[in-house]
């Protein structure tokens, strides 16, 4: 039990297991060990969507349609290792990232020789239920990716399972063509032993506006015969049903492209490929909103592994925002989300969820695609391109500084207290 851990680290741990396994429903009740707590927020998350600028922008470049759904689905299938694994084997294992605030912020872009600039805005638009919005943008090649997404978590053996909530969405705009992606369902393994990772689950989509379908399952060693990470893609074609090309292997190693039974490509996100740094200002030269800046002496808590710091630093920050929220509920306003608004719905998103129910039900005989319910996500979130521009064209300078000031404000006013680190967290 708990290998990788030594000492009181690993009699915590064993109490957090006993924990998980007496579970009774109630995720706030069980608290996280603060070995396991990383300094990253969740908002920075979006970023892992990107961090191949060229084979996101590789799409806009290619005037077959077929060939370019293809390379959607070769830019989504390389996002999975960032995403889903990156941090494990930076760490060693799975951590447990901060929960944003309320507004909180993540800016940044990639610059590439091939790629152009490639702009990441990462907003947390939703702490109730937490969502995160984000809109990524290459303007030189026209590709524009923006997409929202909660979790919501539960537990049974041993294993965290986690349900992905929101969708993504990627806009070719020289093709005037959209692309809808769904999100993996995912699990923790290895918490018996010390050290979380995840393996994906189930299956995704991807659902493009002219007429291309990929399904996308997901499997890992528990399965007969299988591989950690294993996945197995598929595209077709929306006209006839037929199966264009498969693509299958680890997403954390090595894919293989078959057309037919044809094998056309191998491909690997490994070493062979690195990813692009993100560039982000300074933290000085932050918004008081940005995430690093705003969560600064709580990083710097666990890096020295000053445990009761960070959970003073730590609910100093929720504290305030506590207060905030109560402020807003007493004056009857609301936090105005610097990029993004909520709608209801989206047409283009609706059109595409239909024709790829359509697909799944009439052609490959499954259960039909069916959005979330917008309520639990607190709406279908979209990157508002109006306030976008009043914030870069400088006309909403005032509303920017003064939200920083408030925040900045209500968490100097704020106490803090060691408190106990709820697993997943909800109030
Ligand atoms: C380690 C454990 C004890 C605590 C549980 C932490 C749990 C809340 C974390 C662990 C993995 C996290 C996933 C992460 O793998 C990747 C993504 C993709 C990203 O686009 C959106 C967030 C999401 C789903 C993370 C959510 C928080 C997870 C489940």
């Amino acid at each position: 039990m708990a290998a990788a851990l030594t000492g009181s680290a690993k009699s915590t741990w064993a109490s957090f297991l006993k924990s998980i396994a007496s579970f009774n429903g109630d995720l706030a009740s069980m608290t996280a060990p603060p070995f396991i707590l990383s300094k990253t927020s969740l908002v920075e998350y979006s970023a892992y969507w990107t961090e191949h600028p060229k084979l996101f922008v590789a799409p806009a470049k290619e005037a077959d349609p077929e060939k370019r759904a293809l390379l959607v689905l070769k830019w989504f299938l390389s996002t999975l290792k960032q995403q889903y694994s990156s941090r494990s084997e930076k760490l060693g294992s799975e951590k447990k990232p901060l929960n944003p605030f309320l507004g909180e912020l993540f800016l940044g872009h990639w610059d590439d020789e091939e790629a152009g600039r490639t702009e990441l805005i990462s907003e947390q638009v939703s702490h109730h239920p937490p969502v995160t919005a984000y809109s990524i943008f290459n303007e030189k090649h026209g590709v524009k990716l923006q997409g929202y997404n909660g979790q919501k978590a539960g537990f049974a053996s041993m294993t965290i399972n986690v349900k992905q909530v929101g969708v993504a969405r990627l806009r070719l705009e020289k093709w005037d063509e959209e692309y809808l992606i769904t999100l993996p369902a995912l699990h923790i393994e290895g918490l018996v032993y010390g050290s979380p990772f995840v393996e994906l689950e189930k299956s995704t989509i991807i659902q493009s506006s002219t007429g291309f379908f990929a399904k996308i399952e997901y499997a890992g060693k528990g399965w007969v015969g299988g591989k950690s990470n294993s996945v197995t893609a598929e595209l077709y074609d929306n006209k006839n049903g037929k199966l264009l090309y498969t693509i299958s292997g680890q997403w954390t190693k090595e894919l293989v492209v078959k057309q037919g039974k044809t094998e056309i490509e191998r491909f690997e996100h490994g070493d062979k490929n690195p990813t692009t740094a993100l560039s982000i200002k300074p933290i000085e030269e932050q918004d008081p909103l940005e995430s690093r800046r705003a969560w600064a002496k709580v990083g710097a808590a666990i890096d020295k592994g000053d445990y009761e710091e960070t959970g003073i630093e730590k609910s100093k920050i929720e504290n305030a925002q506590r207060d905030l929220r109560k402020k807003e509920k007493e004056e009857g306003t609301t936090w105005e989300r610097r990029y993004f608004s909520a709608v209801d719905q989206v047409e283009a998103i609706d059109a595409l969820v239909d024709r790829a129910g359509k697909f799944m039900k009439g052609v490959l005989g499954l259960t039909p695609l069916c959005m979330d319910e917008p309520a639990k996500t607190n709406g279908v979130w979209v990157f508002d391109t109006k306030k976008y521009d009043d914030v870069i064209s400088g006309r909403k300078a005032e509303e920017v500084k003064r939200a920083g000031e408030i925040v900045l404000e209500a968490t100097e006013h704020a106490t803090g207290t060691a408190e106990a680190q709820p697993l997943v967290d909800r109030e």
